[in-house]
């Protein structure tokens, strides 16, 4: 056995190059052949520290001895009966190798050697090593003998034996070589050869013919190069796997060179040489495209709606499902919108089904066209679709798709020439908090929606009456806010700004009133976010800075002196275009620096600093900057310093504690200090009393405003006071009236 064992292994472990199947294929005869390549045998050389399980080797063992070009047989130790016998073996004496016990191995002896073949078992049934013997077999009575050397080794029960042509080896090495010559030209599986660098070293014609080349094409050839990209990254993982050693059973998708797919079920295994190095890759492909071509087509059928391409409700329920899935580890929410389309039914009655079809499709597009990348659309039903909003920052995000759906729906649907109009009415669930499963999502959501329905369709409804009662607020602030541009009812205050020095009213500060026809008079703060989401803020900030810009002007004629006025712009306002404020400012002939734009602390660390950029714009246009709120914010000092600002305005919280606690005084100081060296001017809000205003005066600052002089009033009011030069100070209760500006 050993002598057997390390010639097979030896013989057997492959140099790597098959390029004409020189080595591997001439050594293994077919049988072998086609379970080493296509059944996954990982041919490593004995000795090299193990991967391969004990079974795995045995069978492995098993497999060479098959494989091995000289015979082996295993005879029963008293009888020489043929119990198994390998295909040289099998082939030598001319036997079925299937059923080799019919046979003792002494009658394939010629009769002139058989005194010496009972001679030499006779030793070898007595002796511990391996015996040799020369004599002539002859396979059929009256075949001239063949000279072999026999090896023979007793065990316990059995004679294992090695039969060498004495002469001829090269012959049946030959025989054996040609056969699986045959075997892989004719083969109707392709056989792929790659080196370590994954170069192709041989393919057989059918390998070659799947693929639409030439064999010499495809020679030296990387594998890659008949794949597409991700079937690259896909083949470099499956490299380095390889390379340590496992066979790989896998699907792949080359690119035929008529550009076409080429589906391949590929069984490749890791060729080393004797010392265990990886020397490549042999590998075994049937075409599957056919096969995967139609279990694509099936599985598309299974998951999408062939009418509008969408994902139907079997591929819905697995996104929403991962979607959730995703929320929950990320802590994230998602919403849930269910869309049907109102009165459809008369669309189909009214034009017929195929132009409800056509509807179906151009309503998918709409839709489709108000939702993100990440978002799914999926249709559920005849006119029901689901659309998975995750990852939302705001309910309100949700709110918005829901309300551009509904618009898209509202416009006319050309049919054939035709216009048909339906409407659309959608519920909004949210995940985490409305449902605690896909299933219950998905029924709050519909819930949802027949509540939109009952309430008159065309709209959206929420599941819980909480959330949608925040809505309609939200909804009402939004018409009303719009009305409110219509109807012209904002109006700006002016809080004047008092140059510290000379007492001078030199500036005013423009404060966004709302006159609401029912709740009264409105601060920004009651409805500036809710213009922002609905869209108005943009509309309604132009108003204001034009009207503040035709203020000013007819302010600086009335007084015929300088005179400048602050307008305050949120981050939001700042984003957007402002760039046809310089129009109506060059208009005017206003000096651009009599408007100074009044944004928050924090605008200095916008990430992608969009709305600094614009107001790097407007301060180009000629406009100055003042930083609002200084010191409650984040800015960091090397920020103020690199941004183009203008005026520091100290926040009222510190303004307010300067004349009780030491530490905002000298923080007040230290602002007044840092903001003069950086060559900005600074402005204390909500002063409120003389001595913080002496205090003020004293740590030099250049600007006040305050209950201390005037509270923000009407146009009208700021003139009167402009007019009347050196401002004097109220009492320090900031008591109003003496001045003539009422409470605003
Ligand atoms: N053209 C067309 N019609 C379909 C398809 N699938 C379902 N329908 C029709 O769509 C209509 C759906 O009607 P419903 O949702 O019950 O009612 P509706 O008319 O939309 O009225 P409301 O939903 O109550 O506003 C039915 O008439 C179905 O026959 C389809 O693939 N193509």
């Amino acid at each position: 056995m050993d002598n057997h064992e390390r010639k097979s292994s030896s013989s057997t472990s492959t140099t790597g190059s098959l390029a004409d199947l020189g080595s591997l294929a001439s050594l293994l005869p077919h049988e072998a052949m086609l379970m080493a390549i296509g059944g996954g045998a990982a041919v490593r050389p004995e000795g090299v520290p193990g991967r391969v399980p004990v079974e795995r080797e045995q069978a492995l063992f098993g497999e060479l001895h098959l494989l091995a070009p000289i015979g082996y047989f295993l005879l029963d130790g008293d009888s020489t009966t043929i119990l198994q016998t390998n295909l040289v073996g099998a082939d030598q004496i001319g036997i079925d190798r299937l059923a080799p016990d019919r046979h003792r191995f002494r009658s394939f002896v010629a009769p002139r050697f058989l005194g010496d073949f009972d001679a030499w078992l006779a030793r070898v049934r007595s002796s511990s090593k391996p015996l040799r013997c020369q004599l002539q077999l002859t396979a059929r009575r009256g075949d001239q003998g063949i000279p072999v050397t026999l090896i023979g080794h007793a065990g316990s029960q059995y004679l294992s034996l090695t039969v060498e042509p004495a002469e001829g080896r090269l012959t049946l090495v030959e025989q054996s070589e040609e056969r699986f010559r045959r075997i892989v030209q004719t083969a109707s599986e392709g056989i792929w050869e790659l080196d370590t660098s994954a170069r192709t070293t041989f393919v057989n014609p059918r390998m070659a013919d799947m693929l639409g080349y030439r064999i010499e094409e495809m020679l030296e050839q990387p594998l890659v190069h008949f794949m597409d990209t991700e079937g690259r990254s896909i083949l470099e993982r499956n490299i380095a796997r390889r390379q340590q050693g496992m066979a790989q059973r896998r699907e792949f998708k080359f690119i035929r060179k008529d550009g076409a797919e080429l589906w391949v079920h590929l069984a490749s295994n890791p060729i080393f040489d004797a010392r265990g190095n990886y020397r490549g890759a042999l590998a075994l492909a049937s075409d599957i495209t056919e096969h995967k071509e139609s279990a694509d087509l099936a599985w598309h059928q299974a998951n999408f709606d062939s009418l509008t391409g969408l994902p139907n409700r079997n591929m819905f329920h697995d996104r929403l499902r991962h979607e959730m899935r995703k929320a929950r580890r990320d802590g994230a929410f998602l919403a849930l919108l269910f869309i049907d389309l109102d009165q459809f039914k008369q669309i189909n009655d009214s034009f017929g089904h195929d132009q409800g079809d056509a509807l179906l499709v151009e309503a998918t597009r709409r839709i489709g066209d108000c939702m993100r990348a990440s978002d799914t659309l999926a249709r559920i039903g005849g006119d029901e679709f689901v659309a998975i909003l995750p990852g939302l920052a705001h309910v309100q995000d949700a709110e918005r798709v829901a309300e551009d759906v509904i618009g898209v729906l509202n416009r006319p649907f050309d049919l054939s020439g035709q216009q048909g109009h339906i409407s659309g009415s959608v519920g909004i669930a949210l995940y985490p908090s409305d449902a605690a499963d896909a299933e219950e999502l998905l029924r709050h959501a519909d819930q949802a929606m027949y509540a939109a329905k009952n309430g008159g369709r065309n709209r959206y409804s929420y599941f819980t009456p909480d959330m949608q009662a925040q809505a309609q607020q939200r909804m009402r602030l939004a018409a009303d806010l719009r009305r409110a541009v219509a109807r012209q009812e904002f109006e700006l205050y002016y809080q004047p700004i008092i140059n510290l020095q000379s007492g001078v009213i030199e500036r005013a500060e423009a404060l966004l009133r709302w006159h609401h026809p029912e709740r009264g008079l409105l601060n920004p703060g009651e409805f500036i976010a809710g213009a922002e989401s609905s869209g108005v803020l943009q509309e309604i900030g132009d108003w204001a800075f034009r009207s503040a810009a035709d203020q000013v002007q007819a302010w600086q004629k009335e007084l015929g002196r300088p005179f400048s006025i602050s307008i305050n712009q949120s981050p939001g306002q700042l984003r957007t275009d402002n760039q046809r404020w310089q129009g109506h400012v060059t208009g005017l002939a206003l000096p651009p620096r009599s408007i100074v734009i009044d944004v928050p602390e924090d605008l200095l660390n916008e990430p992608n600093g969009e709305a600094l950029a614009q107001l790097r714009r407007l301060r180009a246009m000629g406009l100055q900057v003042a930083l609002d709120d200084y010191g409650t914010g984040h800015a960091a000092l090397s920020q103020l310093k690199k941004s183009e600002i203008d005026y520091l305005k100290i926040d009222r919280s510190f303004v307010s504690g300067l004349t009780g606690d030491d530490g905002d005084l000298a923080l007040c100081e230290a602002i007044i200090v840092l903001a003069h060296k950086l060559g900005l001017e600074v402005v204390a809000e909500g002063v409120e009393s003389e001595a913080q205003l002496g205090l003020l005066r004293e740590a030099g600052c250049d600007y006040a405003q305050g209950y201390v002089y005037a509270r923000p009033a009407p146009a009208s009011e700021l003139l009167a006071l402009a007019r009347a030069g050196a401002v004097p100070a109220l009492t320090a209760d900031g008591g109003v009236g003496r001045n003539g500006v009422s409470a605003a």
